[in-house]
């Protein structure tokens, strides 16, 4: 299936430099095979989506609301981020539920919100350090995506991305013997049709090796996707 490599600015930049970043990846996306995708902060969807208008460069949220409207003070609602050009959404990143307290449940019912909307939800998954050390990596896993994908999620072309809390952001990562076995046991979890990715500490330097294992289709980058000639330089090592 064809590669999804998707950055994810967090909540990095001025409007300024999230055009800036945003114009510079639209440059170099000729000839890219793989899928790409930028998820600027909820203020800078819209100038990115512009940015990127008519160029093969997707643009996605950060998070959604469950509900599509309402009296939900600084929430952002799924069809708001489709009205303003996007067209994925990241879900139950880890950062989320730390400081969110976002549960399996309430990542679920936003994803069946954001399908609803005409938006890709990217369901992330992963366990923390005590977790891995303790053995527990695969059931937390497991765990986390049977509570928190919908009815219909793989139908609608739904991403997991597997993201080991304790790699975000370290310059640490899995074994790829580790990372293999994750994506293998997500896989025989959602079918043969979902994309699965791997986020954490991806960079230049590990991503053909990391892109390379088996299930794994794809890549959720954080810090490296504020450099733009390091997220190209990630997504041509997609093949
Ligand atoms: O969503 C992206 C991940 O949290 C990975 O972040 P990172 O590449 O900075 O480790």
């Amino acid at each position: 299936m064809r590669p999804l490599i998707a950055g994810n600015w967090k909540m990095h930049g001025t409007l300024r430099e999230a055009v800036t970043l945003a114009e510079a990846v639209r440059a170099g996306a000729g000839g890219i095979s793989a899928e790409l995708l930028v998820c600027p902060p909820a203020p800078y969807v819209h100038p990115v989506a512009v940015a990127m208008l008519g160029q093969p460069v997707a643009v996605g949220g950060q998070d959604c609301h469950l509900a599509v409207k309402g009296a939900h003070t600084g929430d952002v609602a799924a069809p708001m981020l489709r009205d303003c050009g996007a067209t994925y959404v990241i879900l139950g990143h880890s950062e989320r539920r730390a400081d969110h307290g976002e549960t399996d449940a309430v990542v679920k019912a936003k994803a069946v919100t954001a399908m609803a909307h005409g938006l890709t939800p990217i369901i992330c998954v992963g366990e923390t350090l005590a977790q891995r050390e303790a053995g527990q990596a695969e059931a937390i896993v497991r765990a986390q995506v049977a509570g928190s994908l919908p009815d219909g999620f793989a139908a609608a072309g739904g991403v997991v991305a597997y993201e080991p809390v304790w790699a975000i952001g370290t310059g640490k990562t899995p074994s790829e013997a580790d990372i293999a076995a994750i994506h293998a046991t997500l896989r025989e979890a959602v079918g043969g049709t979902t994309r699965l990715l791997y986020g954490g500490s991806v960079k230049p330097g590990n991503a053909v090796a990391i892109l390379a294992l088996p299930h794994v289709d794809g890549a959720l980058v954080g810090g490296a996707s504020l450099v733009a000639e390091d997220f190209l330089a990630i997504a041509r090592a997609a093949g």
